[in-house]
């Protein structure tokens, strides 16, 4: 159901749009499930559930894997969590990327209505690129597995760049590498991130209402409209 705020959102005023990855064309909870749970496995450590790790995705691989080893060294009872996951990073990363990339999008299915969603873009002339802060060699091959990869002129992975979403650097690179303003620029994503980049940026900004948003409910997000799928776009 579209809840679009204002008729300036009507796909004739854009040019292009930045479309987030994780929570908002793909549900991966389930690839992140795993892999961290094989890391955690690796370095002998309890594993985490998939609904705590729903809380800890959006802000890129690396704050998902200090999150994931702080929360489960906690209940330990340990002092100095803070300072041993840093000190576990390097090796977590390592085992992390490894176990990723093998099962890249195994566990995680489309969200319904996203290639019409994006069909319905490209109908209308809008030029699509991709922005995650996800690693871009985590997103190039879960976009091929499913399917999407064609739809996309650009892909940029939160290593793309010196900043990640929250921060505007990102839309405005990637508007930059477009060719478009901002303002006819439309973002959509599905959490605070993307919403707070897209405001900084001078982007409007579209959240869809099933993805991930840090736990907390996205209707509460300051964004210019919200969708139950991009099929409503
Ligand atoms: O933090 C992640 O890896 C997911 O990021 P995304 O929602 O920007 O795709
Ligand atoms: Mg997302």
């Amino acid at each position: 159901m579209l809840a679009l705020n204002s008729t300036s959102l009507d796909l004739i005023h854009f040019d292009a749009a930045i479309v987030d990855l994780d929570g908002t064309m793909v549900d991966t909870l389930g690839d992140f499930a795993e892999s961290l749970n094989r890391m955690l496995r690796d370095l002998d450590l309890p594993p985490v559930a998939p609904a705590a790790i729903e809380r800890m995705v959006g802000k890129g691989s690396e704050h998902l894997i200090h999150s994931a080893l702080v929360h489960v060294m906690t209940p330990v009872g340990a002092v100095d969590v803070e300072a041993r996951a840093q000190a576990l990073f390097e090796r977590a990363w390592d085992r992390y990327q490894h176990h990723y990339l093998a099962i890249n999008g195994q566990h995680s299915a489309l969200y319904p209505g996203v290639i019409e969603g994006l069909k319905a873009l490209r109908a209308r002339g809008l030029r699509l690129a991709c922005l995650t802060n996800k690693p871009t060699s985590f997103a190039r091959p879960l976009l091929a597995a499913k399917g999407l990869d064609g739809f996309f002129e650009l892909v940029f992975g939160g290593d793309a760049f010196e900043r990640k979403k929250p921060d505007p650097l990102p839309l405005l690179k990637t508007c930059e590498a477009l060719g478009t303003v901002p303002a006819r620029t439309l973002m959509v994503g599905d959490s605070s991130n993307d919403a707070r980049a897209a405001r900084a940026a001078g982007c409007p900004v579209v959240l869809v209402t099933y993805g991930y948003n840090h736990g907390e409910p996205v209707r509460g997000v300051d964004a210019d409209g919200f969708v139950d799928s991009l099929a409503d776009l």
